[in-house]
Order: structure tokens, then C-alpha cells, then sequence
């Protein structure tokens, strides 16, 4: 495209993207922005994904790649669900209807997908970290580019947000701008003493201002005259100390801090951008930003439009009306276990309605602790709780949980404290991809002395497994669980706690699963049964640790499948393959299990390619025992 100084209206289609847009005027970006706006709530619509969060970065990111000339500068996106108009903006246009789904485009940054996509992000708190790294190599491979981390006033109550801060705000000249975005929300309301710090600042307005017009006028008033002269001096030192030396955090942390400015200006944007780059020093730009900015339910409702389900445009209503899910259930249930004891505490990482724990908060209130983005603490948190007898009960999602690895080892498991796990989102997610999937929990988990999990297949299972681990087990103890609601035939239904065999007449063939996997293994055997292959199933609800005499009541099978919802190596299924090889088995033990990581389609697409429907397990048994022609 031509520099274009007049103002003819122009579509996204027509441009060369990102180039073109710093040929554009404001007023051409801001129709652009309209129209990108009206493409987010349309797509949305029919894919699902974050779109509250995305509204409000719509000028944001058009500034962004107005004023910084990506891929060379390198933009770091916190979380990266934040991240569609950037995938617009570089080169992603066509194929934005694809939005996570198998095979299109996904929800977060991908440097795969795009050279513009500068990291993989998923979960929160890292960028900061990573455009200093960035910017650190460019520094000693002599680039003089930008790394520029835009990160939300949620994700800053992450600690490495400060063990980033506390690196590189070091007095060296840095090409390094971190961007907050700060719409005064996390999921739901940004919790804690720095969403009440953040609220000072975004209430001080003109803050950018002010300091630069104090700095002006305090240059030009001349010291003349002694008495006048003083008067002057003490003035001027008020207003030093009033507005020039009152400091941000970040300014004492060594960052030049610039705002706060609105986020939905991009003429205040593209002068607060202009001037950080010219400092050539760590610089952190303070955003005011509307979440769900432009589409009115989002905006008045920002928390249940930050991850949404396929919705209604007109209404806002989503496609599937909220029914009971597993996080609903171990929520509810919780509240029981909790009315009747006054030591139950519930701990969730700023995913209250995720985690079905907004149930708990509502009834007791004070037994509820939202810690914000803070896996780690929040079970060193628990560990506390439980060193002083309560019971703590942390709600978390399984791939948020590898946070918290050395504190569930240290802070929990050494010291044998009582601490529940809620590890919610346990196996395949679906459409988040790699970053979000479940299923290194397991191995994480049987890793560590001593821990005990549950892994229930239904609700009324789940609710037994809760039970069980408030109160019967000692030390660390998780209730896993998947992502959405149970999917159980009626017929299907086998309570326990423990491991139930659920076997046909003379099969030598043995299938051993748990979790949701149960309902499939099930419909397998059904499906075997009617072609005439007789074949039994284990099913595991504590799978850790297995009971001593598991081996030998299994070793007399001459086929055992192990289908394993969960990373093979370190999951249950290795350790009861090391159970039988220890114990000289020789009929043949196979395992079906996830191997590496998982992208994003449907859950039902990603167990098919896994091996891990009913379907699959039936195509793999036959297959499997074909040498004997019978199961
Ligand atoms: C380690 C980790 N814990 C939890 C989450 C879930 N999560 C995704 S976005 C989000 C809120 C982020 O808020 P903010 O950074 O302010 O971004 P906004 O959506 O408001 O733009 C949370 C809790 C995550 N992605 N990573
Ligand atoms: C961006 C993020 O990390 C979460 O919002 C995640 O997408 C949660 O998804 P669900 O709560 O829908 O499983
Ligand atoms: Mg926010």
C-alpha cells in the first residue's frame, strides 16, 4: 500500500499487514478497530475462546505494531490468550476463522504458526522474563531492536513477575519496555494488596503529565533575589517531593515508569510509546485498559466472557446453558464437607469459577482464599494452614499445578502435612493445546514419597474420593479429575474408592484404566462382548500407591492393555508394568498412553489420536490379540 495521508476508509483485507498500518492515520486505525472488534465477537461466536480479554487490546495492540517493527522487535505476550488482534494484525487474517480448532490457528502464540509470534505462552507471568533474555541477547549479539512484554494486572500477581523485575531493572542502558495491561481484573476481580496499589495509581491521573510539565516548569523559574529565591527553592522542592520523587514500585525497582495512559487512545499510546523507546533504559508503561471494551455483555460481565463457549451475538447467551461440571460438584460438595467443619479451607490461584470454589467462597467466606496467580504459594500457603491442624483444600488445574513442584516436595510432602489437592482439568482439555492439557500431574505427582490419588470416573465417585482424601488418608493427597461434565452409560456405573475388577466369562485378556477412560474401557468390552471377545476390566480409583497384592491378581492374564489418560513415563501404567516385570510376568503387558504433547482439537478428537476412545481401545485389543483369535 501507498502513504496514505487522507483519510479514505480501508479494510484489513486491502493491507500488507503489519507494515501498512504505520502508513495509516489515527482515524484509519481507529475504523480498523472497529472492524477488528466486530471480527473478535463474530469469531468468538462460533470457536469459543477469550474474548473479554482481547476486547480490551484491540487499540493496544494496534499501537503496538504501529510503533514497534515486529518480528525484529520482539513482542512478548503474558498469557498470550490476549494475543487474536496480533494474529490479525501479522498475517493471520484468513485464517483467523480457524481459531483453535484442530489443525487452524491457535488461542495463544505460537512460534510455529508465525515469526511474529515471538514465544510460546499459555501460562501466566513469564513474559518479563523472557523479553529480558530477549533483550540481554540482542544487547550482546549488538541489535539495537526492542523486546517489549505487554502482561495484564492479573498476571503480575505472579512471583516471577518479580524475580524478573528484580533482574533487569538493573541501571543498564536496555532496549526493554514492559507493557501492563491493567483493566482491573484477573478472571474475575484482580484480588490482593497490588490490585489496591495498582487502583492508587490508575487513580492518579496524568500521572505522565504532570511529571513532565512539573519537570518543564521547575527548569524555567529562575533563582533570583534571596528571599524570593528561598520561597521559590521550598516550592520547588514540595513539588519535587510531592509529584518528581514520589515514586512507583516499578520506578524502585529501576524502571522508568510511564502512565498511567488509556489503553483505548492510541494517540495517547502512540506518544506514550514514542517516548519510551527514546529512554533506551528499562521502561514500564502503565495501560488503562476495559475489559470486554466495545461489546456491551462482555463489558458489563468481563469474567464470564474471558474464556467463553460458542455464543450468541444478539443475546450473549452462550450455545450450552452452564449445567454441572466436576468443578461444580467438587465445589458444592466441598461446601458440605465444610459446613460440618470448621478446619476445612478452600485455596484456589485465582480460578474461584473455574474450580467451582465460588460455591465455597459465597458460604464461608472466611475459610476461602483467593491468592491470586500464585500456584506456588498457594501450596506453601496450604502448607501452613495444615502445620496449624486446618485442612486445606486447593483447587487447582493440573498443568497450572507444575508450578508448584518443589513445594508440593518441600513445603508439603517432607514435613507429611495434610494437604488435599483438587487437581481439576486432569487429562485432555481440548482447544487451550499443549500448554493447558493435563497430564503430567501423575508422573509429577508418583514422584513424590508418599502422595496418594484418586482418580474418579463420575461424580458420585468423585464425592466418595473427597471423602476419603479429607479424612482417611494422611500427607499429600489429590482428587483428579477432567475438564467438563461426567459422561457416564448408566450401565457403566461402578462405585469405589479402590480398584474393582468388572470381568466376563474366560477372558484372558485384562483392560486397566481409570478416571473417564473407565466409561470408554466399558463400551469397549460391550463392543468386544458382540464380536464375540470375552474381555475384563480393572478399573483404578486410587491409582497411587497400587495395592501390594495388585501383581498377583493380575499376572494370570495373558493380554493387559494399560489405557492411560496422562503422560506414559512416570504414570501408573509404567509402575504397573515394573510391578509385573518384577514379578517375572510373561504374558504381554502394553500400554496406551499419551507420549509428548498434545494439540489442540476437540477432547473427543485428541483421545481418538491418542488411542483413547471406545473405539480406539476396541480396534487395538482385536488387533492385539489376533494371534489367538480370542481375547
Ligand atoms: C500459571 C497460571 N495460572 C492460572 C492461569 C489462568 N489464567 C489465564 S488468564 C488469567 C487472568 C489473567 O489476568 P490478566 O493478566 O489481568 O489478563 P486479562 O485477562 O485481564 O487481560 C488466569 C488466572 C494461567 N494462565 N497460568
Ligand atoms: C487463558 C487461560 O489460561 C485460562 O483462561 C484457560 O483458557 C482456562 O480455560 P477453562 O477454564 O475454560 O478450562
Ligand atoms: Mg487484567
Amino acid at each position: 500500500m501507498k502513504e496514505n495521508i487522507n483519510n479514505e476508509k480501508v479494510t484489513l483485507e486491502e493491507l500488507e499487514l503489519p507494515q501498512d498500518l504505520k502508513k495509516l492515520s489515527l482515524a484509519q486505525c481507529a475504523s480498523l478497530c472497529k472492524e477488528i472488534r466486530n471480527l473478535l465477537i463474530s469469531t468468538v461466536s462460533k470457536t469459543g475462546g477469550h474474548l473479554a480479554s482481547n476486547l480490551g487490546a484491540v487499540e493496544l495492540t494496534m499501537a503496538i505494531h504501529r510503533n514497534f517493527n515486529s518480528p525484529d522487535d520482539k513482542i512478548v505476550w503474558d498469557v498470550g490468550h490476549q494475543s487474536y488482534t496480533h494474529k490479525i494484525l501479522t498475517g493471520r487474517l484468513e485464517r483467523f476463522s480457524t481459531l483453535r480448532q484442530e489443525g487452524g490457528i491457535s488461542g495463544f502464540p505460537k512460534p510455529e504458526e508465525s515469526e511474529h509470534d515471538t514465544f510460546i505462552s499459555g501460562h501466566s507471568s513469564t513474559s518479563v522474563s523472557v523479553a529480558c533474555g530477549i533483550a540481554e541477547a540482542m544487547k550482546l549479539q549488538g541489535k539495537e531492536n526492542y523486546a517489549v512484554a505487554v502482561i495484564g494486572d492479573g498476571a503480575i500477581s505472579g512471583g516471577m513477575f518479580y524475580e524478573a523485575m528484580n533482574n533487569c531493572g538493573r541501571d543498564r542502558q536496555r532496549n526493554l519496555i514492559v507493557i501492563l495491561n491493567d483493566n482491573n481484573m484477573s478472571i474475575s476481580k484482580s484480588v490482593g494488596a497490588l490490585s489496591k496499589y495498582l487502583t492508587s495509581l490508575r487513580n492518579t491521573e496524568k500521572y505522565l503529565h504532570t511529571k513532565r510539565a512539573v519537570e518543564r516548569g521547575l527548569k524555567n523559574i529562575p533563582l533570583v533575589g534571596s528571599s524570593v529565591a528561598k520561597g521559590i527553592k521550598n516550592v520547588k522542592d514540595s513539588v519535587k517531593s510531592n509529584i518528581l520523587e514520589q515514586s512507583t514500585m516499578f520506578e524502585d525497582m529501576g524502571f522508568i515508569y510511564l502512565g498511567p495512559v488509556n489503553g483505548h487512545s492510541l494517540s495517547e499510546l502512540e506518544e506514550v510509546f514514542h517516548m519510551a523507546k527514546s529512554y533506551h533504559q528499562p521502561v514500564f508503561i502503565h495501560v488503562k485498559t476495559v475489559k470486554g471494551k466495545g461489546y456491551m455483555p462482555a463489558e458489563q460481565n468481563p469474567g464470564e466472557y474471558h474464556g467463553i463457549s460458542k455464543f450468541d451475538i444478539a443475546t450473549g447467551n452462550p450455545e450450552v446453558a452452564a449445567a454441572d461440571s466436576y468443578s461444580t460438584v467438587f465445589g458444592k460438595e466441598l461446601v458440605r464437607i465444610g459446613d460440618k467443619d470448621e478446619k476445612i479451607c478452600a485455596i484456589t490461584a485465582a480460578m474461584k469459577y473455574g474450580t467451582g470454589l465460588q460455591f465455597f467462597h459465597f458460604k464461608h467466606p472466611e475459610r476461602f482464599f483467593d491468592v491470586g496467580i500464585a500456584e506456588q504459594h498457594a501450596v506453601t500457603f496450604a502448607g501452613g494452614l495444615a502445620s496449624m491442624g486446618m485442612i486445606p483444600v486447593f483447587a487447582v488445574y493440573s498443568s497450572f499445578l507444575q508450578r508448584a513442584y518443589d513445594q508440593l516436595v518441600h513445603d508439603v510432602a517432607i514435613g507429611k502435612l495434610h494437604v488435599v489437592l483438587g487437581v481439576d482439568r486432569a487429562g485432555i482439555v481440548g482447544e487451550d493445546g499443549e500448554t493447558h492439557q493435563g497430564l503430567l500431574d501423575v508422573p509429577m505427582l508418583t514422584s513424590i514419597p508418599n502422595t496418594v490419588i484418586f482418580s474418579p470416573s463420575c461424580y458420585s465417585e468423585m464425592k466418595m474420593c473427597m471423602k476419603k482424601a479429607v479424612y482417611d488418608e494422611k500427607g499429600l493427597v489429590a482428587v483428579r479429575y477432567p475438564r467438563g461434565a461426567e459422561n457416564v452409560d448408566f450401565s457403566s456405573f461402578h462405585l469405589t474408592t479402590e480398584h474393582l475388577f468388572i470381568r466376563e466369562n474366560n477372558s484372558s485378556t485384562l483392560m486397566i484404566t481409570y478416571g473417564r477412560l473407565y466409561n470408554e474401557a466399558y463400551n469397549a468390552q460391550r463392543a468386544l462382548a458382540e464380536k464375540g471377545f470375552p474381555c475384563d476390566i480393572l478399573k483404578l480409583t486410587r491409582i497411587y500407591p497400587l495395592d501390594d497384592d495388585l501383581g498377583e491378581e493380575i499376572k494370570t492374564y495373558r493380554h493387559i492393555v494399560f489405557f492411560e489418560e496422562a503422560m506414559g513415563e512416570g504414570g501408573i501404567s509404567e509402575k504397573v508394568g515394573d510391578i509385573l516385570s518384577e514379578m517375572g510376568y510373561c504374558g504381554d503387558y502394553s500400554r496406551v498412553t499419551a507420549n509428548g504433547f498434545v494439540k489442540q482439537a476437540t477432547v473427543r478428537s485428541c483421545l481418538d489420536k491418542l488411542g483413547l476412545t471406545s473405539e480406539k481401545m476396541t480396534e487395538y485389543i482385536l488387533e492385539r490379540c489376533k494371534d489367538d483369535g480370542k481375547a
